[in-house]
C-alpha cells in the first residue's frame, strides 16, 4: 500500500497556506488531518459556551454579583472557557484591532516573508513577546489569519490544542469556525460582535489542581470566507515554579500535578509534535504518555445499545450456498444479497490464527515494520490473486471493537468464535454501480485489553480498468 508522501516543513513553508489558496493548489497531505467528525448542534443552553458579564462581578447589587460569580466558577470548572461581555474594552478599539489584522495579511507576500518564522518556531510572522514587567509575567499576541478553504471537511484551521498559557484571550471576526471539545464533542464557539473568548491554559489547570479546565480546542476552515482572529497569551513567569496552590489540594482532591518550571517551553515541543503537554505535569504518570492528538479522534458518537429487536450484522452460512435442498440454497442466497446491498458486509463461521504473530519480539515484528508513510504496522507484502474483486475478509480475535456505519449509527460487529467478516470494498461498490455497499467502518480502543485482527484485501489487477458491470446499468439505475 503506497502512502502519501509527505514532503518536508521546509519544502511546504516555501510557499504559505495563503498562496497557496489564492493559487488554486489542492492541499499537501499534511493539512489532511480532519476525519469526517461532527459537531454539536448547540440547541440547549447546557451545550452553548457560557457568556459572563463581567461588569456584574463588581456590581453594587450582591445578588447579582454572587450569581454571575457562581456562573464564572461553573463556566471555568466545566468549559474552561466563557464568552466574556462587558469588559469594558471599547468597540471601536477592538475594530481597529481587527482592521490593523485585516490590513497585515492584505500586504504582498514578499513583505510579509520578510517578517516570517523559521520552521523551529511556526508558521507565522513576526510573534515578538512584550514583556509587561520581566519579573512577573509575558503575553504574547498571535493574529490568526484563515485563508478560506475548498476542503473544510478535510482540512483544519488549527488542529487541536490546549493552550501552554495560564490563560488566552482570543478576538474572533464574525466568521466562525473556533471550537471547543466538551464531552467529546465539538462545540462551535458562536461569533457575539466585541466579546472575548476567556480559554483556561494548562498552567492555569495545573496551579488551580485541575479545578478548572484546560480546554482542547481547535479552528475549522471555511470554505467561502476568510477568518480572522487575535489571540492574546498570559504566561506566568517563565523560570517561577508553578504546581498547585496549597488551598487546593486535600483529601478530596489529592494532588494531582507536581512543582515545574518552564511550562511554556515544554507545551510548544509537544505541540509541535501534535501531543499535550500537561500530562508532564501530573504527579503520576501510569505507563506513560497520553495519546498524541492525532490519535484524539472520536468525537462523541454512540455505539447504539440495540437491547432490543436489533439490526445486526448479517450471518451467512456458506455451505448453505451449495446446499442440495433447492429452498434452503434460495433462501441463503436472499439473505447474501441483502446483506451486501443493505450493509455492504456479512459474517461467516470458520477459524482461527494471528496472536503468535503479535506475541514474537518487538524487535523481530519491527523487521516487518511500515514506514510512517506508507501506513502504521506490519507487514503488508502483496499476494497476487486470480480473483481479485473489491472486498476485505476480517477475522477478529474476541475482543470487540470493530463497528460498522450503517444509516448513521455506528453498530458493532460482535465476535463470533472463528468467524470471518467479509466487507465489501470501494472498487466492488463501483463494479456493482451501487448495487453492493461499500461500508464505512473503524475500530475502538479497549481500555483493558489488547485486541487483533487480520484483515486480507482482494483487490482487483491495478491496471486493468473497472466501472460499472453492463448488466448492472439500466434506465431505473442509471
Ligand atoms: O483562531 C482562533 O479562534 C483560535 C486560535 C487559537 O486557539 C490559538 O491561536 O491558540
Ligand atoms: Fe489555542
Amino acid at each position: 500500500m503506497a502512502g502519501a508522501s509527505l514532503l518536508p516543513m521546509e519544502v511546504l513553508l516555501l510557499k504559505r497556506v495563503q498562496e497557496r489558496v489564492l493559487d488554486s493548489e489542492e492541499p499537501p497531505p499534511q493539512y489532511i488531518c480532519r476525519n469526517g467528525d461532527t459537531t454539536e448542534d448547540v440547541s440547549s443552553p447546557s451545550s452553548m459556551i457560557p457568556i459572563i458579564d463581567l461588569s456584574l462581578l463588581s456590581s453594587s447589587t450582591p445578588w447579582a454579583k454572587e450569581e454571575e460569580l457562581e456562573k464564572l466558577k461553573s463556566a471555568l470548572c466545566s468549559w474552561g472557557c466563557f464568552q466574556a461581555i462587558g469588559h469594558g474594552i471599547s468597540s471601536s478599539f477592538l475594530d481597529k484591532i481587527r482592521q490593523v489584522a485585516r490590513e497585515f495579511f492584505e500586504q504582498p507576500m514578499e513583505k510579509k516573508k520578510k517578517l516570517a518564522k523559521t520552521v523551529e518556531e511556526f508558521e507565522g510572522y513576526g510573534a515578538d513577546p512584550i514583556p509587561v514587567d520581566p519579573a512577573e509575567a509575558c503575553l504574547n499576541a498571535r493574529f490568526n489569519y484563515y485563508s478560506p478553504c475548498q476542503w473544510p471537511d478535510l482540512v483544519l484551521g488549527l488542529k487541536p490544542h490546549a493552550d501552554g498559557s495560564g490563560h488566552t484571550k482570543i478576538l474572533q471576526d464574525d466568521t466562525e469556525g473556533l471550537q471547543v471539545l466538551k464531552n467529546d464533542q465539538w462545540v462551535t464557539v458562536p461569533t457575539i460582535p466585541h466579546a472575548l473568548l476567556v480559554l483556561i491554559g494548562d498552567q492555569m489547570e495545573i496551579m488551580t489542581n485541575g479545578v478548572f479546565k484546560s480546554p482542547v480546542h481547535r479552528v475549522l476552515t471555511n470554505s467561502e470566507r476568510e477568518r480572522i482572529s487575535v489571540a492574546v497569551f498570559y504566561y506566568p513567569e517563565p523560570n517561577k515554579e508553578i504546581g498547585p496552590e496549597d488551598g487546593l489540594v486535600d483529601e478530596e482532591r489529592p494532588k494531582l500535578f507536581k512543582k515545574m518550571k518552564d511550562y511554556g517551553d515544554i507545551h510548544r515541543k509537544y505541540y509541535l509534535k501534535g501531543m499535550r503537554a500537561i500530562h508532564t505535569a501530573k504527579e503520576r504518570v501510569l505507563n506513560g504518555e497520553e495519546p498524541p492528538l492525532r490519535y484524539i479522534c472520536k468525537g462523541s458518537d454512540t455505539t447504539k445499545d440495540f437491547s432490543s429487536p436489533s439490526p445486526q450484522i448479517p450471518i451467512i452460512d456458506l455451505s448453505l450456498l451449495s446446499s442440495p435442498t433447492p429452498w434452503a440454497k434460495e433462501e441463503e442466497f436472499e439473505k447474501l444479497k441483502s446483506a451486501l446491498c443493505s450493509w455492504g458486509c456479512f459474517q461467516i463461521k470458520i477459524c482461527q490464527v494471528a496472536r503468535e504473530f503479535f506475541e514474537l519480539p518487538m524487535e523481530e515484528k519491527k523487521k516487518l515494520a511500515k514506514g510512517v508513510g506508507e501506513f502504521e504496522g506490519y507487514g503488508d507484502d502483496h499476494i497476487p490473486a486470480e480473483d481479485g474483486s473489491g472486498h476485505t475478509i476480517i477475522l477478529q480475535d474476541d475482543v470487540e471493537g470493530l463497528q460498522v456505519l450503517k444509516n448513521d449509527q455506528w453498530v458493532t460487529v460482535p465476535t463470533i468464535p472463528h468467524a470471518l467478516l467479509v466487507l465489501i470494498g470501494d472498487q466492488m461498490e463501483i463494479m456493482t454501480n451501487g448495487v453492493f455497499k461499500s461500508p464505512v467502518h473503524r475500530v475502538l480502543t479497549t481500555s483493558e485489553r489488547e485486541s487483533m485482527s487480520v484483515a486480507v484485501f482482494f483487490y482487483p489487477e491495478p491496471n486493468k480498468e473497472i466501472g460499472p458491470e453492463d448488466g448492472l446499468v439500466n434506465e431505473e439505475r442509471p
